[in-house]
Formats: structure tokens, sequence, C-alpha cells
């Protein structure tokens, strides 16, 4: 394993707090994560252009090598709806009403996805690394401080995000996924 003088360093260009402390709690013996608080445009796409896109334009504003991330939630009886758009969904109609918009579905299934896209500087295409934990959409559990956690419950568990402790979050989670993909392409 890298001794802390060896460690590599990675600035993590988001506006959401709870974002960056899993990053930095998740790479915390591996790679040094710095952070830069911009709330960067969204174009509308895929979940790979929307992370793309904002990584070419986190790299431009601070004029060197960064990760973003884009994180959807994805409802299977959707077809994948609300996705990259979960964040406006969950501000309009809140935990309650996410579960009300599957009432008319058996299908409560779905899938937490993160995107992340490192570019190395302005003028560099973003490399993407994607991260999927399946699970199903609940009446909301446990506390509220981070997104939609509380109505996300992963397959085989019978807490949600919100209820489980972080460091089993942190082992089984979507941004876990993408992460170990991402130590990959750096450290291997
Ligand atoms: O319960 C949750 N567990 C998570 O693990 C998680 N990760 C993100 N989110 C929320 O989903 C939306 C994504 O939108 P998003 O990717 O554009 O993020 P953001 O705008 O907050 O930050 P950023 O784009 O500056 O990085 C935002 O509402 C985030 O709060 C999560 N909610
Ligand atoms: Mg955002």
């Amino acid at each position: 394993m890298a001794t802390t003088s060896e460690k590599k360093k990675l600035v993590f260009v988001t506006g959401n707090k709870n974002k960056l402390a899993e990053v930095q709690s998740i790479f915390k013996d591996v790679i040094d994560i710095d952070s830069h608080k911009v709330d960067l445009p969204e174009l509308q796409g895929t979940s790979q252009d929307i992370a793309a896109q904002k990584c070419k334009m986190a790299a431009d504003i601070i004029q060197g090598p960064c990760i973003t991330e884009d994180t959807c939630l994805c409802f299977n009886a959707m077809n994948g709806l609300p996705g990259p758009y979960i964040k406006w969904f969950h501000e309009s109609v809140g935990l309650d009403g996410l579960n009300k918009m599957l009432v008319g579905f058996d299908d409560k299934s779905g899938y937490a996805l993160c995107t992340i896209a490192y570019c190395e500087g302005p003028g560099h295409e973003p490399v993407i690394f994607e991260g999927i934990t399946k699970g199903n959409i609940v009446p909301a559990r446990g506390p509220t401080y981070f997104g939609w956690d509380p109505v996300f419950q992963p397959e085989g568990f019978d807490q949600t995000y919100a209820e489980m402790p972080k460091d089993i979050k942190n082992t089984i989670s979507h941004r876990f996924r993408a992460l170990e993909k991402l130590k990959a392409y750096f450290l291997d």
C-alpha cells in the first residue's frame, strides 16, 4: 500500500458536501481528495453525456485535472426516470412524492447509478467510470440529511441507505463501485 507521501492527489469538483464526505472516506488510505466547490450547470442527455460535460466545464474552471460525478436514481417501472433529473424531482415532490410516483406500478425496483468523470485538463476528453447498486424504492426510513437515501433500500439488505451505518453504505454503494473503477485506473 502506498505511504502518505506517495498518495496520489485528485481534485473533486462538486457542490455537494455529502458526496465529498463519502468520496474522501472511501479513498482515505489511497488517494487524497481536494475539493473545489462549484455548482456546475448540467445539460440534459444520457448520464454519460451529462457527466462528461460537467467534467469538461470543471476542468476549464479550475484549469487543471479533476473529477466530477453525477448521480441518478432510476425507477425500472419508468424505464430509468427520474434518472439524472432526480435532484429536481426530489426537491419538487419530496421523499413521499417519489414513492407516490410509483403508486400505479407493481414494480418498485430501481437502481442508483454513479457516473464519475475524470478529465486531465482543458481540451481533454473525460474518461467515465460507472457504478450501479440495485434496490427498491420504499417509504422513507432513517435520517434525511442526504438526498433520497431514506427511500432507497439496496437489494439483499433490510435497511435503507439512510438507516445503514456509513461504513456499510460505503462498501456497497453506487459511488463505491464507480470509485473502485477509478482507483483501478489510477493505481493498477
Ligand atoms: O440519497 C442519496 N444518496 C446518494 O448517495 C446520493 N448521491 C447524490 N444524491 C442526490 O441525488 C441528486 C444528484 O444530483 P447531482 O449528481 O447533480 O448532485 P449535486 O448537484 O448535489 O452535486 P454536484 O453535481 O455538484 O456534484 C442530488 O440531489 C444529490 O443530493 C444522493 N442522494
Ligand atoms: Mg449537480
